[in-house]
């Protein structure tokens, strides 16, 4: 059985096809039957393929009018893979790919919902692939060259050219536009979009270096930037693995600027985000956020390190400096608030709590009783940014020592007053938004069964809803399932609002980490095709007067709010203090009751106030000198020591006035029982004021020291001697001898005992003569009788001669 074979169909290639109808009535036809004329497929494909050529080069010549010089640039981009050179393939021919039949790169799209073909050069391949994969993205290669790369462009990219880089949609010409989006509209194509109708997110890759574990591990290098704008990457397969070997993939992919591992953190900032920068103080939203796999430099690019501080430091500086700079009144407000999202719970991190709930209100999701700090300065951003990194939850894993567990969204919100061009006053308010996400990451990469597993199910479970979102936000689906998670809720600005938004896809140079690269990449370039919503500058015209008088009104309206300002800020800041000052002492004192007493001042000296002062007393003397109260304030002490005084001479003199009456008493009580129970002896009982006695009477009065007649004592332990010299009670010895100790008085006086004594001593035998009569006294009255009457007291008030 004869066999046709494609050399014999290549032979004939002269011979008739079905294509080209035999003219009837010829001996070939009528001779020879045969078999039936075959059909070159070539034929079809050649035709199919010259005219799509034809198409192409309309379509080339049609836009080099509106490209000009990009022709060039274009032609250049088309050249072949370096994975080619990475793989040490053979030569190449930069004008190869005009000749040849597949190898063609449509970078515009003429028409809506065309599939763009990018398309690398290669020589003919001995055995290509008959079908093209499912996977019309993924460029397949044998084992040295790259096969083909086809990448669908939706309708909703523009139709007309492509891509616009600046952010001049919604930056006014007239201001100065950030240096990165101008460097980078100069380096790259830039090309215009449909003003006022949004802006699609902009997209950049970052490459980190490669790390020292990775040295280690003796990974290669799989990515290749070029022309800061593509990347290129090559899976590499160990020489063995004959399977893959043949398998291996490359992939290109192009993005609005591509950093390689060398590039500066300010140069990074520059390029992404100062124009963000520059937009939120035209009173518009900006969002910056990293996205990529763990470890490959997400929170380096958005925090950094001291010495090279990331996109949040460098941006908080630039707004703080600009906003100085633009504001006409030296005004200005910035809120700041940090948060992050970890195992689907959202948490303040600047005061952390209870997890926060989310809302949806006119301003968009907000995290409701999130803290909005006020900040004056950048320093103080940089503390409080410092403070809620701290809180941040970070664990080391497998694949980084300090992998960041959660997505954490620092919001900045910047209201000053510009005047316009117009001359008019304009308040704006704009906000920022820096997201940090966490890592996607495999299982295996990290930990298993542990809670860092978990940890890693819900960033993947966020991250997924995330690509969700960007898959339907692409295909411009009415449904965006931002509810699936809480990052998409707070993203849902960002991505879908008003708001101009920057991506920034960290990935690793490391082989060992293609699988991540390659998705992260894939979602970038993804994302690439995301518009937001126009984004509306917020601001408010502030109608300044005219006249003078109106002008003078406003002045003096100003100045009184500021007062009002003034004094409600006083008062809070008292308030503050007094709360301040109750904290302070609720901390030191184990009992606050007895703290708070001590706080309040004291009532006036009623009797129930000087118990509780007495109380008080009390419980300065046990607490004055514990270490608790050491922690108190010296001033603080010093104010409790005199209270204390003030408490212990109120006591002192009560004391004293209770002992003046008791005195008087007694002596009332003894004049009362001189008077009724004898006669004055006739010896000593000279009236004072009559000077006629030669003998001179000392009387209680006498003794008592001049000070307590005037109710005062100078110090609290002069008030605490006993009165015992003057209320002693006598016994034999004052009587009968000098020496007896009551004798010395405390003012070198003599007592009536002492003059007593020294008539006694003076004349002997008179003791004996008044022995008996006192022997019988006593037996009448008693001691305690007679006793009274040899007090001193007794003297004075029995000077004068008894009335009976
Ligand atoms: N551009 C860079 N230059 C120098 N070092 C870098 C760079 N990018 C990242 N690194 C280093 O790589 C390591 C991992 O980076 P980083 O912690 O930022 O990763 P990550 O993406 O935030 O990871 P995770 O998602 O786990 O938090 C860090 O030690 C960091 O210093």
């Amino acid at each position: 059985m004869p066999v046709s074979t494609r050399s014999q169909i290549l032979s004939n290639q002269d011979e008739p096809t079905i294509d080209q109808p035999s003219r009837p009535g010829t001996d070939q036809e009528d001779s020879q039957p045969g078999p039936p004329p075959l059909r070159n497929l070539h034929h079809g494909l050649k035709e199919k393929m010259k005219a799509l050529t034809l198409l192409y080069e309309q379509q080339k010549k049609a836009s080099a009018a509106l490209r000009n010089q990009s022709t060039r640039t274009e032609e250049r981009r088309f050249s072949t893979h370096p994975s080619v050179d990475l793989l040490g393939s053979g030569k190449r021919d930069d004008k190869e790919p005009k000749r040849s039949p597949v190898m063609r790169e449509k970078s515009q799209n003429t028409l809506p919902n065309s599939t763009v073909t990018r398309t690398f050069v290669l020589p003919p391949p001995p055995c290509i692939p008959t079908a093209v994969p499912d996977d019309s993205k993924e460029n397949v290669m044998g084992a040295d060259r790259i096969v083909g790369f086809t990448c669908p462009r939706k309708g909703t990219m523009p139709t007309t050219v492509a891509r616009k880089l600046s952010l001049g949609s919604f930056v006014p010409q007239s201001e100065p536009r950030g240096i990165g989006a101008t460097k980078v509209a100069q380096e790259y194509d830039t090309v215009s979009d449909n003003a006022g109708v949004g802006s699609r997110i902009l997209v950049f890759v970052r490459l980190r270096p490669m790390s020292k574990k990775e040295k280690e591990a003796g990974s290669r290098s799989s990515v290749r930037i070029v022309n800061r704008r593509d990347v290129y990457l090559t899976e590499f397969a160990h020489e063995n693995d004959y399977l893959r070997l043949k398998r291996l993939r490359g992939r290109h992919f192009t993005f609005d600027a591509s950093f390689p591992d060398t590039t500066t953190q300010q140069e990074v900032y520059s390029t992404t985000t100062a124009d963000l920068v520059e937009a939120v103080l035209q009173g518009r939203n900006g969002s910056v956020f990293c996205y990529g796999a763990t470890g490959a430099g997400k929170t380096y690019t958005m925090l950094g390190t001291v010495e090279n501080p990331g996109v949040m430091v460098l941006a908080i500086k630039d707004l703080f400096a600009k906003i100085r700079q633009r504001s006409c009144d030296g005004n200005h407000v910035v809120h700041l608030s940090y948060l992050e999202v970890y195992n689907e719970t959202v948490r303040d991190l600047l005061s952390p709590g209870r997890p926060l709930v989310l809302r949806e209100d006119k301003q968009g999701i907000v995290a409701a009783g999130l803290t909005q700090y006020r900040a004056y300065s950048t320093d103080e951003v940089m503390a409080l940014l410092q403070r809620g990194n701290q809180n941040r939850t970070t664990e080391p894993t497998r694949a980084n020592e300090t992998s960041s567990r959660s997505h954490a969204i620092l919001q900045v919100v910047a209201e000053y007053r510009v005047k316009d061009a117009s001359m008019n006053v304009v308040n704006r308010v704009g906000k920022l938004s820096l997201i940090d996400l966490a890592g996607s990451e495999r299982a295996l990469a990290t930990d298993q069964r542990t809670l860092r597993s978990l940890e890693g199910a819900n960033i993947n479970r966020s991250l997924l809803a995330l690509s969700s979102c960007i898959n339907a936000l692409v295909e411009g689906k009415k449904h965006i399932p931002y509810r699936n998670s809480k990052l998409t809720q707070l993203l849902k600005d960002s991505l879908g609002g008003a708001c101009n938004t920057v991506m920034i896809a960290n990935i690793s140079p490391s082989n060992l980490s293609f699988g991540e690269t390659q998705n992260t990449l894939h979602w970038a370039d993804r994302a690439k095709e995301i518009r937001t919503k126009a984004s509306e500058a917020n601001e408010e015209l502030i109608e300044v007067p005219e006249c003078e008088t109106d002008q003078a009104k406003l002045l003096l309206e100003l100045q009184k709010e500021n007062r009002e300002l003034r004094v409600q800020l006083a008062r809070q800041q008292q308030k503050l203090l007094t709360l301040q000052a109750q904290s302070l002492a609720a901390n030191s004192s184990p009992n606050p009751s007895s703290v708070t007493s001590l706080l309040s001042p004291l009532p006036p000296s009623s009797a129930q106030g000087n118990e509780k002062r007495r109380a008080k007393s009390s419980i300065l003397v046990g607490n004055c000198f514990t270490p608790q109260s050491k922690k108190r304030g010296a001033d603080e002490m010093v104010q409790e020591l005199r209270r204390t005084i003030k408490g212990l001479e109120a006591e002192m003199g009560r004391m004293k006035k209770e002992h003046a009456l008791q005195l008087k008493q007694k002596d009332d009580f003894i004049r009362e029982l001189s008077r009724k129970s004898m006669k004055p002896p006739e010896r000593g009982t000279t009236r004072a004021g009559e000077g006629g006695g030669v003998k001179r009477v000392v009387t209680r009065a006498n003794m008592q020291p001049k000070e307590s007649t005037e109710g005062e004592l100078k110090s609290p332990s002069s008030r605490f001697l006993s009165p015992a010299p003057t209320a002693k009670k006598r016994t034999f010895w004052d009587i009968t001898t000098a020496n007896s100790p009551s004798v010395v008085t405390l003012n070198g006086r003599k007592t009536r005992s002492h003059v007593a004594s020294e008539s006694v001593a003076a004349a002997p035998s008179m003791l004996l003569q008044l022995a008996y009569p006192c022997f019988w006294f006593v037996l009448m009255f008693g001691p305690h009788v007679v006793n009274c009457i040899l007090q001193p007291g007794f003297a004075r008030q029995g000077a004068g001669p008894p009335k009976r």
